[in-house]
């Protein structure tokens, strides 16, 4: 039976759609199609602040495939809501790079922007992480997709020095080659779930053994610890997307076997002050551990101060 894989009409939709796609073909041998779904993210125009909610980009595409209009759909995990979907299942894919990218005029890096430079980014996230670093740069809101806000910095109409977007997104579309500095993620610590994608199905998808069996293979554990840990911590700061919080878990092998790290920073939007709590668990204990991971360190995070420092609950898209 075809495989309907419900997708967003944006080029990074519809690419990173089209490469999950491919992979379930080939997984399951069966036709897959494409099957596009309009949603309020795409419409809207303003300030990502103003735009409503965590879920604007996926509210319309879980209700597709709950209405049984498709059967497999692709977010960014970053995009995607901390609560569970009652009836969907989430697969994480391996991830590609989460950091954030510096895309600049004249191969300019964060080190070497001129005192006073304009950099773009609609994301309070990374805004005050940019603060933190440079204090000195004027930061300014931003928003559109990838190709617009590319523009802005390198396009023969730019009016800034540099913006600042995921370097997973660059990569998907094909624009790499625009990126001038991979930032540090001790420095400019990723947004949760950044770099990965979540392929959200049916609960019913696992009664087919062969989407179950290639859903199983389209899964790396690895990712989905880390992730189940940095969306840990997001949900027990309740916060959303748009706050300025930054969680990057990773696997790292040492002589003593595999430690799940989770790195987490909140930070005030000003860059006036942050505070930051890094801790780390045995992967060993699966998504149970990591999850406790991302509430001891979300714990940790609100006992120096987090909430005070930045309106955690705020609405908007975000980065
Ligand atoms: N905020 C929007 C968004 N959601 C997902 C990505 C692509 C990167 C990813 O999948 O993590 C982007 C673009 C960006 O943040 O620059």
């Amino acid at each position: 039976m075809t495989i309907r894989v419900g997708t967003r009409g944006s080029t990074l939709a519809t690419t990173q759609s089209g490469q999950v796609a491919e992979r379930l073909a080939v997984l399951t041998g069966r036709e897959v199609d494409l099957v596009r779904i309009r949603t309020d993210g795409d419409v809207l125009t303003g300030p990502l602040s103003q735009m409503g909610g965590t879920g604007v980009f996926v509210t319309a595409i879980r209700q597709a495939l709950l209405d049984d209009r498709c059967d497999v759909a692709v977010h960014s995990l970053k995009d995607l809501p901390t609560t569970p979907a009652p009836g969907l299942r989430v697969v994480t894919p391996a991830r590609v790079d989460p950091r954030d990218a510096l895309c600049a005029r004249d191969g300019l890096t964060l080190a070497t922007l001129p005192t006073g430079a304009k950099v773009g980014t609609g994301s309070p996230r990374r805004a005050a992480q940019l603060r933190l670093a440079r204090p000195d740069l004027e930061i300014v809101d931003i928003r559109g997709n990838v190709d617009t806000r590319l523009a802005r910095a390198t396009g023969p109409d730019a009016d800034l020095d540099a913006v600042v977007l995921a370097a997973a997104g660059l990569a998907r579309i094909g624009r790499t080659a625009a990126v001038t500095d991979l930032l540090d993620p001790t420095l400019l610590v990723p947004a949760p779930g950044q770099g990965a994608l979540a392929v959200e199905v049916r609960d019913e998808a696992f009664d087919d053994p062969g989407l179950a069996e290639a859903l199983g293979a389209l899964d790396d554990r690895s990712t989905r610890l880390a992730v189940t840990a940095e969306r840990a911590l997001l949900r027990r700061l309740e916060a959303g997307c748009s706050a300025p919080v930054g969680a990057h878990a990773t696997v790292e092998s040492g002589a003593h076997g595999d430690r799940l790290v989770l790195r987490s920073v909140v930070a005030r939007v000003d860059g006036g002050a942050s505070v930051r709590r890094e801790d780390e668990t045995d992967p060993a204990g699966g998504d149970d551990a990591a999850t406790a991971l991302g509430v001891r360190v979300a714990d940790g995070l609100l006992a120096a101060g987090a909430a005070d420092l930045a309106p955690l609950r705020e609405t908007g898209a975000g980065a």
